[in-house]
């Protein structure tokens, strides 16, 4: 039986929660406010004591409403009047004429004021009146006269009593209906019986279901205690308080579609039942320019799937090649951004990952980058040692660079395979492929192609003439054309399937990649799809996970942040903070590594995900997004991009220029203690396009305000390609000779820096001045 909430019980008895409550713990049950539970015995022991208990007040209430006593008086008086009427009968005898219009009088009065239920008694009243009037020729009229007398006090006094009783109910009816039925009196459309809820939802969507206008829901949200707008997000207590204020039963929605597509792939996890081996699917990552292009492309080109005329054709996002007649499905996006915003989107398609490294320019940023996204998705690598065919190509070099990270080769006694290849020449390209075939081995990929198909997106795009085109691959089970199918908060039927020789497939087993028309959207890279029975219920799941992600995105941002680390570390009990940093040398990023690993609050460390040199990138938000990192730079700024993702994805990246700030901002978020007093605001930036050099004042920068605005009093930074050269006042600011005090965007500016002179042609000048922020 289901548990019943204490105010769901004290609705049902007609008594206030409290009440409830109160002879709940009285009988020594747990309970603590009106939104806990009983269970089945409890409820009978509170239903129990609330009927010994209730029994004398239900008496003693009704007397004091007077609900009972109108009833009783009428019938007293009535029986009074009756006997009366016999009592007075007897002595004088009177004329019964009167006593028609008298009884009609009163019954008209009666109906007149009587509410509905008083209306039955006074009917059963005129009855009983009726019937002296109809044996009356035994006792005359003087029973009627005197009868009639006695009836207009009666009357009179009966109207009393009615009127007061009346006010009195009426008064009774409007607190009652205050307190549990105002809807009634309202003129809306009927309140809805059962209140199908979904936690995070707002007060318009509340006012959608309870057929109500927003600002009800809000003003009665506030007179429950919350300040709320009509678009925040209400947790499941404040709804279900919501519900017992209207008098309607609350009930929460059960997420069947969610569930449906992860219990899908839990189950299919768990599934042994029959499993097929499976082609790897590979990534290719690595630093610019170190030939991830050209090795796809020539793979594309020499092993290409046996009989397909024209090869590939179409771009797709990923496809298939054959070695020694094993597949190998390659993901043609190149670069770990794609590999981790995938990631971050919950797919983790990647089963190895090719790190290509050129020999003659050794690990570089990226590749480090790459090492730690590949890690971070505990993906093996394996290292592709290119452009040996280079006259300065130094592959031992790689190796032993490579070791710093820990790839260590198998003849150094490491289990990492290292291959030295020419992507450009096609050599030991085949050795690759093998080498990637033997990891899949160990690896041992299996999926079941027996059950119905499930995958992820690979990408995804609006064609003008074919609609929404997905590139989705296969994990799991067999994808059919014509299936019925939901892809991330889309669904629709497989009308077309392509591989990416451009030719028409029935069906896809495991580790395929197809391209897909029949959507009625278009999807994410990243987002899973799983194939339905019928499309009825795809269609439904496809809505209702639609409708499911507007709610989602509402929601607030958990994103672990400097200022909400330490709730959130005690929420989700974390023993390790994600971080990522960046700095502008190698030297910085040591130590700032290491002090923040030193870092132990409460059992709690720092764990440094990512650390490198350069400006805050793209990548470096997509890790922090995937892994919940917060990001530290120091000395450096992010890339525009990287700033707009950021936002997007609500990333904390914090910027210091000491490194004791950044240690100590992290120690005091960690205990709990951040309290910001200053919080730099930039205010502009300039594009340095000239510079003068004039003995007197140094070095004179002209330029352009790109964005915002910069003033005299500005603080200043000197950023050259990401990296924070020089760091504050500026000295003068002009236009056309003229000093002033503010130049705004769109207008060209010469300036000086307070002391410094090394500014180039390139350069970009960040004004910012500190906002003081109010200690929370
Ligand atoms: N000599 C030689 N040159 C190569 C080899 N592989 C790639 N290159 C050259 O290196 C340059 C960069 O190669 P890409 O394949 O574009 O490098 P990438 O890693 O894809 O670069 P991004 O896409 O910019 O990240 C090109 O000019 C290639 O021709 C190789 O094995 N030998």
């Amino acid at each position: 039986m289901a548990k019943k909430r204490i105010y769901e019980l004290a609705k049902e008895l007609n008594v206030p929660s409290k009440k409830v409550l109160g002879v709940a713990q009285a009988n020594g049950i747990k309970v603590k406010n009106h939104m806990s539970s009983l269970d089945a015995s409890q409820e009978k022991t509170v239903r129990g004591a609330m009927t010994n208990k209730s029994q004398p007040s239900t008496k003693n209430q009704s007397q004091a409403t007077g609900t009972k006593p109108r009833t009783n008086n009428n019938g007293k008086s009535n029986h009074q009047h009756n006997g009366s009427q016999v009592q007075q009968g007897n002595q004088r005898r009177s004329n019964a004429n009167h006593s028609k219009p008298t009884t009609k009088n009163n019954q008209h009065q009666s109906d007149q004021k009587q509410p509905a239920r008083a209306k039955t008694t006074t009917n059963a009243k005129s009855t009983t009146t009726a019937k002296p009037k109809t044996g009356g020729g035994k006792f005359g009229g003087s029973l009627n006269r005197n009868n009639n007398n006695n009836k207009n006090k009666k009357k009179r006094r009966n109207n009393r009593n009615n009127r007061f009783a009346n006010m009195y109910s009426k008064n009774q009816r409007i607190r009652q209906n205050h307190k549990k039925k105002a809807p009634t009196v309202r003129k809306n459309r009927p309140l809805p019986e059962v209140l199908v809820y979904e936690d995070g939802m707002n007060a318009q969507d509340l006012g959608k279901i309870l057929h109500r206008e927003p600002a009800e829901i809000i003003k009665k949200l506030f007179m429950l205690g919350m300040m709320v707008n009509q678009n925040q997000s209400l947790d499941k207590d404040a709804i279900e308080l919501l519900a017992a204020d209207y008098g309607v039963k609350a009930q929460e929605k059960e997420h069947v579609n969610v569930s449906d597509i992860d219990k899908f792939f839990e189950e299919e996890e768990n599934n042994t039942s029959y499993q097929a081996p499976r082609p790897p699917v590979v990534t290719i990552m690595g630093h610019v320019d170190h030939g991830k292009t050209t090795l796809l492309d020539y793979l594309r080109h020499s092993h290409i799937t046996s009989g397909e005329a024209g090869g590939i054709t179409q771009a797709i996002g990923a496809y298939q090649l054959k070695q020694d007649d094993h597949l190998i499905t390659f993901l043609d996006t190149p670069g770990h951004a794609a590999f981790t915003e995938m990631r971050a989107r919950g797919a983790n398609i990647t089963d190895i990952t090719v790190l290509v490294v050129a020999a003659d320019d050794g690990v570089m940023p990226q590749t480090v980058e790459a090492i730690d996204h590949a890690k971070e998705a505990n993906t093996p690598i394996i290292v592709a040692v290119n452009k040996i065919d280079r006259p300065n190509a130094n592959p031992q070099h790689v190796k032993e660079q490579l070791m710093n990270y820990g790839l260590v080769p198998e003849d150094y006694g490491g289990d990492t395979i290292f291959v030295d290849i020419s992507a450009k020449n096609g050599t030991n390209v085949d050795e690759l492929l093998n080498m990637i075939l033997l990891q899949a081995d160990v690896m041992e990929l299996k999926a079941n192609p027996k059950q119905n198909g499930a995958g992820s997106v690979v990408e995804a795009r609006l064609d003008r003439g074919k609609g929404p085109v997905a590139t989705l691959l296969v994990q799991q089970g067999t994808l059919r054309r014509g299936d019925p199918i939901v892809v991330g908060d889309t669904f629709g039927r497989v009308r077309t399937m392509t591989n990416e020789a451009g030719q028409d497939l029935e069906s896809a087993t495991p580790s395929t990649p197809v391209e897909i028309t029949g959507l009625n959207a278009v999807p994410e890279a990243g987002d899973r799809f799983v194939v339905f029975d019928d499309e009825k219920t795809a269609r439904a799941a496809g809505e209702e996970r639609a409708k499911e992600a507007q709610i989602e995105e509402r929601k607030q941002n958990n994103r672990v942040t400097l200022d909400n680390l330490f709730d959130s570390m005690k929420q989700e009990d974390m023993k390790q903070v994600n971080v990522i940093i960046k700095a502008d040398v190698q030297g910085s990023v040591e130590a700032l590594a290491d002090s923040l690993k030193k870092i132990d609050v409460e059992g709690v460390n720092v764990n440094v995900i990512h650390a490198s040199v350069g400006a805050v990138n793209e990548s470096d938000i997509a890790l922090a997004k995937a892994s919940n990192a917060i990001i530290i730079g120091f000395n450096v700024r992010p890339t525009p991009q990287a700033k707009v993702q950021a936002e997007t994805d609500k990333i904390d990246v914090r910027l210091y220029q000491v490194i004791y700030n950044a240690i100590d901002d992290v120690t005091a978020a960690m205990k709990g203690k951040l309290d910001p007093t200053y919080v730099e605001e930039v205010t502009g930036s300039i594009d340095v396009r000239q510079i003068y050099k004039a003995s007197a004042v140094g070095t004179i920068a002209g330029g352009m305000v790109n964005d915002g605005y910069v003033r005299n009093d500005s603080k200043v930074r000197l950023v050259r390609d990401g990296v924070v050269k020089y760091d504050g006042e500026l000295g003068s600011l002009k236009r056309f000779k003229d000093d002033v005090k503010e130049v705004k965007q769109g207008h060209e500016c010469g300036l000086t820096i307070e002391n410094y002179n090394d500014i180039k042609v390139g350069d970009v000048i960040e004004a910012y001045h500190m906002k003081e922020v109010a200690p929370k």
